[in-house]
């Protein structure tokens, strides 16, 4: 009866998430900014107190945003809003799913709240995404009720690296597990510390993660949505790469075409024009923290 119920639920919560493929979801610290993504063409907006940018300069604890801004965001579109929660950190989550907030991410840019344990998400009725940076880390957020995967990458540095980096791992362990043997399905299940029952899904359905998965982490440019949108993601998070940039009322609308468009290198020309400054980036190798190595 709750395995029948968790699939009802499941199935919900990820057809939220299909709704949102081929677009953008965009970080946003205020009202002006939400109005900002969503005239861009943005589908969802995530609200937070700081981009991760902000979050990685100012250090101390980041939490989940004050109510009060999520309601006034909530209040401003008409789009979906998001809202952050600790890693393990439930008592958030409970807060948010009060709020009516139409998705929680248990984020890795905030300050772990739990060493040992992520929220366990089947308790909500609220869809939760969660970030990871291999196959093994996604499958193990999935068991826990996750409807939504994005590549971690390195957020708050406008280097998309980390994403390509996470993204192809995840991709190509899809693929291999699609061209296993059933039996080769055990060992896999062992190999990535994951739920066999995942396994054997993602076997039996050509190699597809059985959520969404979207990228997040660094994107800063039109040609790094394209970029990720071809190496498999099927949606882009940007948070600092547009509010951290010369003009980010245009640069939110090119990053929202390039990823509708990414297969269209003229569109890429084109929206790439002009665009302003970019966020000015930084080296991996400069990094006192990689916040991709929160959770596990
Ligand atoms: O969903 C997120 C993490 O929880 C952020 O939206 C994402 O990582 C943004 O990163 P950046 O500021 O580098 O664009």
């Amino acid at each position: 009866m709750v395995a029948e119920l968790n699939e009802g639920t499941a199935r919900v919560k990820r057809g939220l998430a299909e709704m949102l493929r081929g677009g953008v979801i965009m970080d946003v610290v205020n009202a002006e900014q939400a109005k900002i993504a969503e005239d861009a063409g943005a589908v969802a907006v995530m609200a937070l107190e700081r981009v991760p940018a902000d979050i990685r300069r100012d250090g101390g604890v980041a939490r989940m945003s004050d109510p009060a801004l999520i309601r006034e965001i909530q209040e401003t579109v008409t789009i979906p809003v998001m809202a952050k929660v600790r890693i393990g950190h439930f008592a958030e989550a409970q807060i948010l799913e009060a709020m009516e907030v139409d998705y929680i991410d248990e984020s890795e840019v905030l300050t772990p709240a739990d060493e040992s344990y992520h929220v366990d998400k089947w308790a909500f009725q609220v869809p939760f995404v969660c970030g990871a940076t291999n196959l093994g880390e996604a499958l193990r957020r999935i068991g826990e009720g996750a409807a939504l995967i994005r590549s971690k990458g390195e957020a708050g540095t406008g280097n998309v690296v980390e994403a390509v980096r996470h993204l192809r791992s995840i991709t190509s362990d899809l693929r291999a597990i699609a061209a296993a043997s059933e039996q080769e399905l055990y060992g896999w299940a062992k190999k990535l510390n994951a739920p066999y029952e995942l396994v054997a899904e993602i076997h039996a359905n050509g190699g597809h993660l059985p959520v969404p998965l979207f990228c997040a982490g660094g994107i800063a440019t039109p040609a790094d949505a394209s970029l990720v949108m071809q190496l498999g993601a099927e949606a882009n998070f940007v948070g600092s790469g547009i509010f951290k940039s010369g003009d980010p009322a245009r640069r939110a609308r090119a990053i929202v075409e390039a990823t509708t468009h990414y297969q269209d290198p003229q569109t890429l020309i084109r929206v790439s024009e002009n665009l302003g400054e970019a966020m000015v980036g930084i080296e991996m190798d400069a990094l006192d923290q990689h916040l991709a190595d929160r959770g596990w």
